[in-house]
């Protein structure tokens, strides 16, 4: 796993580590005591306590390296197991007592010598691969689009169309392209491949990753003709997607951005995570968080269900012995509360023992990852079930058409905007927007067609727009726009610069091409003192636009005037 944009994560990584190695001393000294004490008169507890620490180094050891003593310490775990924890540990005679002092001993003496083979700088294979790359650089400049073409001119105008959009393109050689491949991990860049030049073949190379390079940086075929050749020697390349002449770029912008959207759901996510063990939790929030995945670690189970409701987790990861509280108990709890009964449990534990796990997974978890899990499985496992926990709140949470945020949610985020400009005293802003004549474009073309021009509009807010603005498809041909931290002036600037760069985008059915222009209306969030009263606002100047003409934006501004005002 490449350490992106975390130079000091092979530092923290190795500290945690050294840690480790600390602990295992200090737990290697205590078992001797716990073995000593077995065969002396003050004999209480000590194979219960020795039985649990072995436990947790089983479970941990693995992920700081050292899987054999992980391994050591299991097997003496098992010898242990059957009589650990028994309430009366004076019915085990002596003769047993002394032949469990023996295994103990000569276990911990491999465990001494496993040990002090390992040195605190003791090699990783995994930090080799730090800091292999930032994000893609090219000829100084980052860029999400990558455009190669032999005929330049007609590279230029698929940038210029594109960056309409809002996209970041670059003109770039087939070599700054397979460079870009190499490096382009997690950084959301496509390539578009402009014939005649030849999709290159899948490379069998592979490095960090399981997947060949070239399916890291997704590439388009565009132009060419369309034939069944043509499809199968691109799939057959690994283009992800073709578009043949003639282009039809609302397609191949809606393309990448489900894409790129795809893309970011893969990776991103939120985790809470419940381990008692400090270091070890440690670990997989680093490791996790190198994923592009956000953790907050629980190790007071107190508090777990008012972290939960603070942080909204996609996945919950579970230790299941934890001090004092059991993991499968803390699972069942959690879905006494009706909005996490769909949330993915994840015990993260030890147990071998089949049985247990079954049993466990009946108590209202849904999986189980056994210790000691290495990095590149654990950000696997948690990515594809934070995938599948984001696609499912997405389809209950978004249009079908857009992607943007249904109508009751959008107003639901406005509610939550006002609240939080009354309560913090920041200026926001909510535009109300809609397609001009629209009807005339599905009365002459189709709703088909019409439904193109509606995408491309919510694509063209996306690429414009704010990572923190909020989306929302209101109505038919209506959209709500939530700008949180934007100011009435910006807001307006930003949504004239949107209306200019949507009426330049030109639309294709059969033979004939035409453009479609919004009208937008502003208010500011902060001077009004409910949701409604900005909605009405943001819709009187909405009202006022198109009653002066459409295309373009009027804003509400309060005061003494308590009018909108035009801007073209
Ligand atoms: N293609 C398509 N059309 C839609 C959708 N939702 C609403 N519409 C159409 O949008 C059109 C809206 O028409 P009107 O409310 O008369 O508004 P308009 O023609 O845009 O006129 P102005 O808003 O006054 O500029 C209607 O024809 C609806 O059928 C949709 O999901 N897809």
């Amino acid at each position: 796993m490449p350490y992106t944009n975390a130079p000091d994560m092979p530092a923290k990584l190795a500290r945690l580590r050294e840690r480790f190695l600390v602990r295992l001393s200090e737990d290697l000294e205590c078992l001797q005591k716990e073995a000593d004490r077995l065969v002396s008169d003050d004999d209480g507890g000590a194979l219960c306590s020795a039985y649990h620490r072995l436990h947790r180094l089983a479970g941990s050891a693995g992920t700081f390296g050292m899987p054999d003593v992980g391994r050591t310490a299991r097997a003496l775990e098992k010898v242990l197991k059957p009589v650990a924890c028994i309430e009366d540990e004076s019915r085990l005679d002596s003769g047993h007592k002394a032949r469990l002092f023996e295994e103990l001993s000569s276990g911990l003496q491999v465990l001494r010598s496993l040990a002090g083979h390992q040195t605190s700088s003791a090699h990783d294979p995994s930090l080799d691969k730090a800091n292999v790359f930032d994000r893609t650089r090219l000829e100084g400049k980052q860029a999400r689009l990558l455009i190669v073409d032999e005929d330049t001119d007609r590279a230029s105008l698929l940038c210029r169309e594109l960056s309409s959009y809002g996209f970041d393109s670059l003109e770039v050689s087939v070599d700054a392209m397979m460079t870009a491949i190499d490096c382009a991990e997690n950084s959301g860049v496509v390539a578009l491949l402009a014939s005649p030049v030849k999709v290159p073949k899948v490379r069998t190379v592979r490095n960090s990753s399981s997947d060949p390079a070239i399916l890291r940086l997704p590439i388009f075929a565009v132009g060419g003709h369309d034939s069944f050749d043509n499809r199968y020697e691109l799939a057959e390349n690994g283009a992800r997607g073709f578009f043949p002449d003639p282009i039809q770029l609302p397609e191949l912008v809606e393309r990448i951005e489900k894409l790129s959207a795809d893309q970011a759901r893969g990776t991103r996510g939120r985790v809470i995570l419940v381990e008692d063990d400090p270091d070890l939790a440690e670990h997989y929030r680093l490791v996790l968080h190198l994923a592009g995945i956000d953790v907050r670690i629980v190790n007071d189970p107190t508090r777990l269900l008012s972290d939960m409701a603070a942080f909204r987790p996609d996945l919950v990861l579970m230790d299941v012995q934890l001090d004092g509280y059991s993991g499968v108990h803390l699972a069942r709890m959690i879905r006494f509360d009706a909005q996490w009964l769909s949330l993915p449990i994840i015990y993260l534990s030890s147990e071998d023992d089949p049985d247990i796990q079954l049993d466990a997974l009946s108590k209202g978890a849904d999986d189980f990852l056994m210790k000691p899990v290495s990095d590149d499985y654990l950000v696997r496992s948690v990515q594809i079930r934070c995938l599948r926990a984001r696609l499912l709140s997405d389809l209950m949470n978004q249009d079908s058409l857009t992607g943007l945020l249904k109508h009751s949610l959008i107003k639901q985020t406005l509610e939550q905007e006002v609240a939080r400009c009354r309560r913090d005293g920041h200026t926001s802003a909510v535009v109300m927007l809609d397609l001009d004549h629209f009807k005339t474009v599905n009365d002459t073309w189709g709703h088909m067609v019409g439904d193109t021009v509606i995408k491309s509009l919510a694509n063209l807010l996306r690429n414009r727009l704010r990572e923190t603005d909020l989306i929302g498809r209101y109505g038919g041909e209506e959209f709500l726009v939530v700008m949180p931290g934007c100011d009435l002036d910006d807001a307006e600037r930003v949504m004239q610069d949107i209306a200019a760069s949507f009426s330049a985008l030109a639309f294709t059915a059969g033979q004939d091409r035409f453009h479609v222009t919004l009208s937008a209306g502003i208010a500011a969030i902060h001077a009004l003192s409910t949701a409604d009263e900005s909605l009405n606002a943001a819709d009187t100047a909405l009202y006022r636009r198109k009653y002066n003409g459409r295309n373009g934006v009027t804003v509400f501004r309060s005061g003494p005037q308590n009018a909108p005002q035009e801007a073209h």
